[in-house]
């Protein structure tokens, strides 16, 4: 259980239970995992290369409809994902990607209100391949904000960009999660993300949760890095 800022108990925002899956008949991918996620809290997931995150990112956004009676998932009514492309569809204006779907007559002003809270003001009209890759993913986490996510799932967000724009939209995505508040759960490579984003890092090996960690603020990130590389299984590298 999770505890608000009062200290109270709350119910997390996402439970899952002993969750199992397999793709082949030689062994699983997911093996009886166990994950809380509170709500409003930061879960940066790692691991090594295919051992399940997105997997697991899939089974929760419920894109994955072969999970279903594998184990116990609770999640909220509304979930948003994000992957490492952005997904826009190419012959819609950026304004119309972002309140695509959406209802209400109010849809465009808050399809506005969310591209200038990402730092696209005036991009209203613009076409996607207009936009920056950057500047494309600012755009998918406007169209996943104005929702108003109770959970938000990241796949590797930021994979695809340059060092210096992963920076400037860590920044963004930590001033967007402080304003919106929803659960985040956010597969990454970069230990460095994770330790910079997230309120608790989970590393993820045989199909279960090997290392769940709180990054505390007291810690040195960089002691936290170490162990958390260790925990990868990449000891003695990056120090
Ligand atoms: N739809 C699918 N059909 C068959 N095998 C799959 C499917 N989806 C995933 N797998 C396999 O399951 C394993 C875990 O894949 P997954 O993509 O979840 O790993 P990952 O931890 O996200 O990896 P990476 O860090 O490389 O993105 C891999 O061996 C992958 O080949």
């Amino acid at each position: 259980m999770a505890t608000d800022t009062r200290g109270l108990t709350t119910a997390p925002a996402v439970s899952v239970r002993n969750l199992h899956r397999s793709f082949t008949a030689n062994g699983g991918v997911l093996n009886g995992l166990d994950l809380d996620i509170g709500a409003g809290e930061f879960v940066a997931l790692i691991g090594r290369s295919g051992t399940g995150k997105s997997t697991l990112l899939r089974a929760l956004a419920g894109l994955d409809r072969d999970v279903a009676g594998r184990g116990h998932i609770s999640v909220p009514a509304s979930v948003s994902v994000v992957f490492q492309d952005s997904r826009l569809l190419p012959w819609k204006r950026v304004l119309d990607n972002v309140v695509f779907g959406l209802r209400g007559s109010d849809a465009n002003a808050r399809g506005r209100q969310a591209l200038a809270e990402v730092g696209l003001a005036g991009r209203e009209r613009a076409w996607p391949f207009e936009l920056s890759g950057g500047e494309q993913q600012r755009a998918s986490l406007a169209r996943s904000l104005v929702r108003e996510p109770q959970l938000l799932l990241a796949d590797e967000p930021f994979g695809a960009l340059d060092a210096l724009t992963r920076i400037r939209m860590h920044a963004l995505l930590r001033k967007l999660c402080e304003a919106h508040r929803p659960a985040v759960l956010l597969v990454t490579h970069d230990v460095d993300e994770a330790v910079v984003l997230a309120d608790r890092v989970i590393v993820l090996d045989g199909g279960v949760v090997r290392t769940d960690v709180r990054v505390e603020p007291d810690r040195p990130e960089a002691e936290l890095r170490a162990f958390l590389l260790t925990e990868l299984g990449v000891e003695g590298e990056g120090r």
